[in-house]
């Protein structure tokens, strides 16, 4: 559904941040990008919905060729990717239920968005959702008054609500505690098998990639190193992705049963699903 094709991307700076990325993601697949500080990670994410420009090469979204799209095309394009931040990107001073709501800016148009006019289905799913991530009781809190990983969960539902084809995720348990990170990235896994969507999720933590990604793509000075499967992982691998380091904590079996766990969503009273 996303085919990177011979893209570059070279900075103003002269730094060349990508060099010749060829890459194919599937519908419905989890990719998770690790690599090294540098290593054009959240470049790569960036040029597939074009917050950076790419300097060469082509990427298709589906039959959409995005790299030459004129900005009110790309807008309409940028509907089906969402992004999910490393902090967040929510406004303070609303409810977690309108930071979730302007997920539909790209549909609703600026005007409605701002006099928060949105259509009763966008609430109604906006419900659905925050129920589904665990957020049901907090809808009227104030988002400056959550916790970390409810905000990323506020994160994640305004990304659907955008109702995506694909997910591009950044670093989005940066800022999180062990355990709400392991909760964190088995929502969007899970989220991910519901709705068949792809993802391409930027992340430091390797034992998190292989535990909750389908495939691995290591990235190293702009370009793709390894791409295959979590339990290809090994420490000779590691050091071609990161360099000579002691890899005996980061190796070993992935634990498939708390990757694969799947919890079907909670069946709401409001509606059919989307
Ligand atoms: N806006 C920019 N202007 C110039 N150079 C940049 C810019 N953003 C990134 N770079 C350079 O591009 C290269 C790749 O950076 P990028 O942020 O994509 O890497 P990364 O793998 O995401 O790193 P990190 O894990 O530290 O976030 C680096 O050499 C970086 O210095």
């Amino acid at each position: 559904m996303l085919t990177l094709s011979a893209v570059t991307k070279r900075y103003a700076t002269g730094d060349l941040a990508l060099n010749d990325i060829h890459l194919s993601l599937p519908r419905g697949q989890v990719m998770a990008l690790i690599g090294p500080s540098g290593a054009g990670k959240s470049t790569l994410i960036r040029c597939v919905n074009r917050l950076v420009e790419p300097s060469g090469g082509s990427i298709h979204l589906e039959d959409t060729e995005l790299t030459g799209l004129s900005s009110g095309r790309l807008r309409q394009a940028r509907r089906a990717m969402a992004m999910i931040f490393q902090e967040y990107a929510l406004v303070d001073r609303l409810t977690v239920m309108e930071n979730v709501l302007s997920g539909r800016l790209g549909y609703v148009g600026f005007w409605r968005s701002f006099l928060r006019r949105y259509p009763k289905t966008d609430v109604i799913e906006a419900f659905r959702l925050l129920e589904r991530v665990g957020l049901g009781h907090a809808l009227d809190k104030r988002a400056d008054a959550l916790s970390g990983g409810q905000r990323q969960r506020v994160g994640i539902a305004r990304a659907l609500l955008q109702d995506p084809r694909l997910l591009l995720v950044d670093e989005p348990t940066a800022s999180l505690d062990p355990k709400t990170s392991r909760q964190i990235m088995r929502l969007i896994r899970e989220l991910c098998a519901e709705r068949d969507l792809a993802a391409i999720i930027n992340i430091h933590d390797v034992s998190l990639a292989r535990q909750f990604a389908d495939r691995i793509v290591g990235l190293r000075g702009g370009e793709i190193v390894f791409d295959g499967k979590p339990g290809e992982l090994n420490a000779e691998i590691l050091t071609t992705i990161y360099g000579e380091e002691d890899w005996s904590n980061e190796e070993g079996e992935e634990d498939a049963d708390d990757a694969m766990q799947v919890t079907p969503a909670p069946a709401l009273a409001m509606g059919g699903g989307r």
